[in-house]
């Protein structure tokens, strides 16, 4: 294992797995020198510029979500990934603290879905947000301090909400997309070539400084032809890009906060992982730029604006949730153009094949039964 980050494209049976375990192993850290940074720009062969569509909207509709003009954005291809596209934090200064807001305040909301449903009344999940910012502010860092919902937050769900146990969405179990992250989605999915792209499934991840996620593929979407979607928020990452196969060799790469990945074409059905989450007291590069004094947007904000300033006080605790934390937020189309479900045994039989219940460790603390049962079919995510 020492001898992986000269080499860090293992070949063999287990080369995705032993990269995994490498990169989440605590003790010796690993050596991050062959993780590819794309904040760097082409700072390796394996990396060139990618070509966006500079016309796909305009720079007051990219504003209007907390983008750059297209023409700003730094995007990347990666040799041998083709339809792979990393856009390096595209966010104007300080838009993405209206993001971290609505995945820690808006989305958590019912009728949204999220792991705490698995094993709480409704009643004590309706409120998460207001049940823990008080307690998230008072906190001064000391480890017995009991942990807040927020705090005890693993995945939420949007639009047709998927089911980690049967590894399907379904035409029932739906409720409405949220529009500002729907329209930030078209237009980051229009920019790389896809006009068309309609978000109707999202997963939020989140991430404390020792989760994981384990390797999976995101099949269950019906549609294939459309991109994956994925934006990165907080504190940095490892990730860690497969091949068709489980076992195909995997490439290591830093997500910082505000990067965004496109999985399309080829890489569309690609393993993937996330070993670690580089939260201190990990020395790895940080995400820059997110934890400025000032949380004012900087730039002037119409009154059509999605993106606008969020409170002083919301902020205050959003700031003390990221200092060790990760956020994540995949968006999906799931049904093609004219595409519907199909019938609902037709629809087990057929889907419920590999995706598997990828999605992130849980310190058993707030673990019930189901929520472990389901997490112990996870491959590399269940290990220590
Ligand atoms: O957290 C990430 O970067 C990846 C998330 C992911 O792969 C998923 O939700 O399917
Ligand atoms: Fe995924």
């Amino acid at each position: 294992m020492a001898k992986m980050a000269a080499s860090v494209v293992e070949h063999g049976q287990d080369a995705f797995k032993n990269l995994f375990k490498y990169y989440k192993r605590r003790n010796p850290p690993p050596d991050f020198s062959n993780v590819i940074d794309f904040s760097k720009g082409v700072s390796t062969d394996k990396v060139y510029p990618a070509k966006l569509n500079f016309a796909a909207f305009s720079e007051r509709d990219a504003r209007m979500v907390g983008l750059r003009p297209v023409q700003a954005w730094r995007a990347f291809g990666l040799e041998g990934y083709p339809g792979f596209i990393f856009i390096s934090n595209p966010f104007l200064p300080d838009s993405q603290q209206y993001w971290v807001k609505q995945c820690l305040k808006v989305y958590p909301q019912k009728p949204n879905v999220c792991n705490l449903d698995m094993h709480m009344p409704a009643a004590e999940t309706a409120d998460i947000w207001e049940r823990s910012a008080e307690l998230i502010r008072k906190k001064n860092g000391g480890k017995s301090e009991p942990r807040t919902l927020l705090e005890r937050l693993r995945w939420v769900t949007l639009g047709y909400h998927y089911n980690w146990d049967t590894k399907t969405y379904s035409a029932e179990h739906h409720s409405s997309f949220p529009a500002d992250l729907s329209r930030m989605s078209q237009h980051v999915a229009a920019a790389c070539g896809f006009p068309a792209f309609s978000a109707e499934a999202g997963i939020l991840n989140y991430y404390r400084s020792d989760s994981s996620l384990g390797i999976h593929v995101d099949e269950s979407e019906l549609d294939h032809t459309m991109p994956l979607l994925s934006f990165s928020f907080g504190q940095s990452a490892v990730f860690l890009l497969g091949g068709a196969k489980r076992e195909d060799p995997a490439t290591a790469m830093f997500t910082h906060s505000g990067d965004i990945m496109v999985m399309s074409g080829a890489s569309r059905l690609l393993y993937h992982a996330v070993p670690r989450i580089l939260a201190p007291p990990t020395v790895a590069p940080t995400s820059p730029g997110l934890f400025k004094q000032s949380h004012r947007l900087q730039q002037d904000i119409s009154e059509d604006s999605l993106v606008h300033n969020i409170e002083e006080g919301d902020w205050e605790v959003c700031e003390h949730y990221l200092r060790t934390s990760r956020l994540n937020v995949t968006v999906r189309q799931v049904l093609g153009p004219g595409q519907a479900f199909p019938s609902q045994t037709l629809n087990k039989v057929t889907l419920s094949s590999s995706r598997g219940s990828y999605h992130q460790d849980e310190s058993t603390e707030d673990v019930n039964i189901k929520t472990k049962k389901m997490r112990n079919n996870t491959d590399c995510s269940t290990e220590s």
